[in-house]
């Protein structure tokens, strides 16, 4: 099993820009034909993500994944080739049906992160985009093959480009999930 985590982490994450404010995706189809999407914002919480639904790039053993506002996102040539793959998702990932790239992620039910579209940076030629911020999902990459013998040369090489590995989101991200429930369950800060 080759260790490529994802181009943007293998060697080595770059920061990014913090006055950076946006850019252009593309899928792989030809210049002529692709989908182009225009993103008014950088990205937030970007990560990678090691689960079976985030788009990975040819050969990547990782998703890389961040957000954007949905007001920031429009789609700007060829948007009728963009169909989503799996209706019944929380996650209503757009994809090119000749290329088969995922443009987008939209949430359009009651969600922590409804608001929030998924957007793949790799797909920009511009540099300036939030760098990879942790990787979540690690063990998820098992149930499409990984040895899980080898997870701990993954995660160790993870580590090493400076992103905790965690199996779920971050902790961070976490907590915004539970306070989102704990306030629709009317338990939020009803005990401490
Ligand atoms: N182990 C599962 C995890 C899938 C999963 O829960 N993915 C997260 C991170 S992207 C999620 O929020 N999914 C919602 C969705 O895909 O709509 C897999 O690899 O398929
Ligand atoms: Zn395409
Ligand atoms: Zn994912």
């Amino acid at each position: 099993m080759s260790l490529g985590i994802h181009p943007l982490i293998d060697n080595g994450v770059r920061q990014g820009s913090t006055d950076f404010s946006g850019g252009k995706l593309y899928c792989k189809c030809s210049w002529r034909s692709r989908v182009e999407v225009t993103l008014n914002s950088n990205v937030a919480h970007n990560h990678a993500c090691g689960c079976s639904k985030c788009w990975k790039p040819q050969g990547a053993l990782f998703s890389v994944v961040g957000v954007v506002p949905r007001d920031a996102l429009s789609v700007t040539a060829n948007e009728e080739k963009l169909k989503v793959i799996d209706k019944g998702a929380v996650i209503q990932r757009y994809a090119c049906k000749e290329c088969g790239v995922h443009m987008f992620g939209r949430i359009e039910g009651d969600h922590p992160f409804k608001g929030l579209d998924f957007v793949h940076v790799e797909l920009s030629d511009e540099t300036g985009w939030q760098g990879p911020q942790f990787a979540a999902f690690v063990s998820s990459i098992i149930e499409q093959g990984a040895d899980p013998e080898k997870m701990h040369l993954i995660r160790g090489k993870l580590n090493k480009e400076g992103l905790e590995a965690y199996d779920c989101l971050s902790p961070g991200l976490m907590d915004m999930i539970a306070t989102y429930t704990a306030k629709q369950a009317g338990t939020f800060r009803a005990k401490m």
